[in-house]
């Protein structure tokens, strides 16, 4: 049987990577996983053993082991029984990228890299007035900040490493654009 297909999808918090996600179900018929939707289900469960070490992770705009993402991302592949995945917010860095590597490298094809680009200060908007309605405990000026430095400083290296590998497909998500209008230059990279 051939290999699961996997995009990944990255951008800074709050580019817009689940709002095209959505969209890219409808359309194209994958599967959605959102890293960071797996961990916050982890973490809301109070039989999970990592829960707390998750809870704190958020918080503090840090990245959780790979050893849990990982495990949280292919269980849910095998569990969907489906063979095309958005990976939504994942490698975030080194650790994630080494871990999938050796966790699903041998399991799993990634197609390509889509790469959501969208300036901070539109992100911060947009995170901002999300957080009225959300619930999340990261949609908040302390957090965001924090979120944003991990962003550039681990997530950023993650998508040169797929842009000198050829597979980075690079999309404006940013001021003024709304999600139709950014989904119509998402649907070029997908047919
Ligand atoms: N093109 C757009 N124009 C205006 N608002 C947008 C656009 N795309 C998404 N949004 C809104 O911005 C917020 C963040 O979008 P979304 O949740 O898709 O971002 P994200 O990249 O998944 O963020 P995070 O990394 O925090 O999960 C949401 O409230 C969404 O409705
Ligand atoms: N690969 C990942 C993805 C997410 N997280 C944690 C840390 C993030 O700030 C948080 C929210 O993710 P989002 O929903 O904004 O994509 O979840 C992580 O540790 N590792
Ligand atoms: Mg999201």
């Amino acid at each position: 049987m051939a290999k699961p297909r996997v995009v990944f999808v990255l951008g800074a918090p709050g580019s817009g990577k689940g709002t095209q996600c959505e969209k890219i179900v409808q359309h194209f018929g994958y599967t959605h996983l959102s890293a960071g939707d797996l961990l916050r289900q982890e973490r809301n469960d109070p039989a999970s053993e990592v829960g707390q070490l998750i809870h704190n992770y958020i918080k503090e705009g840090k990245i959780v082991p790979v050893e849990i993402t990982c495990g949280l991302i292919e269980k849910a592949m095998v569990k969907s029984g489906k063979s095309k995945f958005l990976i939504d917010g994942f490698p975030r860095n080194h650790d994630n990228l080494s871990g999938w590597n050796e966790q699903m490298g041998e399991k799993a094809e990634v197609a390509f890299v889509l790469f959501v680009e969208c300036p901070e200060e539109v992100c911060t908007e947009r995170i901002l007035k999300r957080g009225q309605s959300s619930g999340r405990t990261d949609d908040n000026i302390e957090s965001l900040r924090k979120r944003f430095n991990t962003y550039t400083k681990e997530t950023v290296p993650i998508v040169r490493h797929y842009d000198q590998l050829e597979k980075v497909r690079k999309i404006n998500g940013g001021t003024g654009r709304t999600p139709d209008e950014v989904f119509e230059d998402v649907k070029q990279m997908f047919q």
